[in-house]
């Protein structure tokens, strides 16, 4: 018996009655979630403080307190993605396909939930609710392991859920938090075979290794985003400017922002003193030496610095943008598709041959042609939410939403038919 059995076997048992509920009783229950959450909002937010002041105290960088921190206004946010989960279909029991066999077997296939899930995840408590929800309408019990940073916001906020649930009718043993703030409880999980059903970890290199390594139970990975924008010489400049402005500044410590630039040759000179202007004094560019020179005259408040090749690899998470000049389409490919994470990548063109042979070429879940790669999320996706994104093939790819949280099974009606 380890310190997680107890929340195991009550999964269990929750899902087994959850997966039976109809769609009204699941969306009933989340709408009670939506107002517990609501009447919870000061103690949310007085819980959040706590871990921000920590977080603070012990170093953490701005551009994560970001992801941290809540303010009224996106707990309104966290509260409205329900209400998109909740106007999704049920994505329980339908059915796929459906055919007849020669001997009249008549054979359908049908979506089912997973199961018991467990999610280990960043310190971003508005992943405590976005997993719950998703998994909840899913018809999957779900076990949260956020980041120990945010271990005061997740208590606050799993307390409110559970509140909102058992007002609702709902099933409030259907979640669960991790809360020892020790990693040993993720090495019980990854170890919970016959008792979760799949894990989500997401986050970093680190803790990816260790689950890939580790994991007696199935897993789908997320990954970290080494995501690039590429800019072609067919590109409108000021469009390919407020792209790389917002792929880069509007959440520098997402998984989804752009971590290098690469620039064509032919454009630099045009493109680079925009986005030198553009980026001076919010972020800091490591420029190989061409796309230095490109710049020219180095506006003021800009912090100009030379890449070396371990730039490539690096995903910042931070105000830097790392700069290359390539000559051709095919190095772009090439340097994307070795130092990437396979997650997201842009190229920015109006050449429509160059466009289609990135999208095709280049291996990442999310591929995209002028536009910010910042819309790799299950909300901008128009699923309501996400699980993670997945940097990985199998099962899912890119944002994880509903569909996410599925498998299938066979249901097959007969008339008495052997097998001769
Ligand atoms: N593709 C995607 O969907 C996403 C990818 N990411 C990626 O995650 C990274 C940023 O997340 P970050 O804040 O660093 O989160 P971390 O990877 O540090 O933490 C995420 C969770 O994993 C745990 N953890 C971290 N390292 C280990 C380890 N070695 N062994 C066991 N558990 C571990 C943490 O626990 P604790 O802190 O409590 O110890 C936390 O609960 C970036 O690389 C980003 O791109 C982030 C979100 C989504
Ligand atoms: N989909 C999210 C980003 C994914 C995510 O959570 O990443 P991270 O900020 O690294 O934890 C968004 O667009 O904000």
């Amino acid at each position: 018996m380890n310190s997680l059995d107890h929340l195991f076997d009550s999964l269990k048992k929750a899902q087994a009655r959850l997966e039976l509920q109809t769609r009204h009783a699941k969306d009933n229950a989340l709408r009670s979630v939506m107002a517990a959450l609501d009447n919870a909002r000061e103690d949310i937010l007085a819980a959040n403080r706590a871990d921000v002041e920590r977080a603070r105290s012990g170093g953490m960088k701005e551009a994560l307190i970001d992801r941290l921190a809540l303010d009224s206004g996106r707990i309104t946010g966290i509260i409205d993605s329900i209400d998109t989960i909740i106007r999704q279909e049920d994505p329980i029991q339908k059915v796929k396909a459906g055919w007849t066999m020669p001997n009249g077997l008549f054979i359908e296939q049908i979506t089912v939930p997973l199961g018991v899930a467990a999610i280990i995840y960043e310190s971003r408590p508005n992943v405590t609710v976005d997993a719950f929800s998703l998994a909840y309408k899913a018809g999957c019990a779900i076990l949260l392991r956020g980041s120990s940073a945010a271990l005061e916001s997740n208590r606050t906020i799993v307390r409110a859920i559970k509140d909102g649930l058992s007002r609702g009718g709902g099933i409030a043993d259907a979640v669960a938090l991790a809360d020892s703030g020790s990693r040993d409880e993720i090495d019980i999980i990854l170890n919970a075979r016959g008792k979760i059903d799949v894990v989500l970890p997401r986050g970093g290199k680190e803790l990816i290794r260790r689950v890939v390594e580790n994991a007696r139970v199935p897993v789908i990975e997320t990954g970290e985003g080494n995501c690039h924008i590429y800019v072609e010489p067919s590109a409108d400049i000021g469009n390919a400017a407020g792209i790389i402005e917002n792929a880069k500044l509007q959440k520098p410590g997402a998984c989804n922002a752009a971590e290098t630039l690469l620039v064509r040759r032919e454009i630099a000179a045009d493109l680079m003193p925009l986005v030198a202007q553009r980026l001076a004094g919010k972020a800091q560019l490591r420029c190989d030496e061409r796309s230095k020179a490109a710049i020219g005259s180095v506006p003021a408040g800009l912090d100009l610095r030379d890449a070396d090749d371990s730039d490539w690899g690096t995903e910042f998470l931070d105000y830097t943008l790392a700069v290359k000049t390539v000559d051709s389409l095919d190095e772009a490919i090439t340097h994307i598709n070795t130092y990437g994470t396979k997650h997201s990548e842009a190229i920015l063109t109006k050449n429509l041959d160059s466009a289609g042979e990135f999208q095709r070429r280049v291996d990442a879940a999310c591929v995209y042609t002028n536009a910010s790669i910042r819309f790799t999320d299950g909300g901008e996706f128009g699923f309501g939410a996400e699980l993670g994104i997945s940097t990985q093939k199998f099962h899912a790819r890119g944002p994880m939403g509903l569909e996410a949280l599925t498998t299938i099974k066979y249901r097959i009606s007969g008339s008495g038919q052997i097998r001769p």
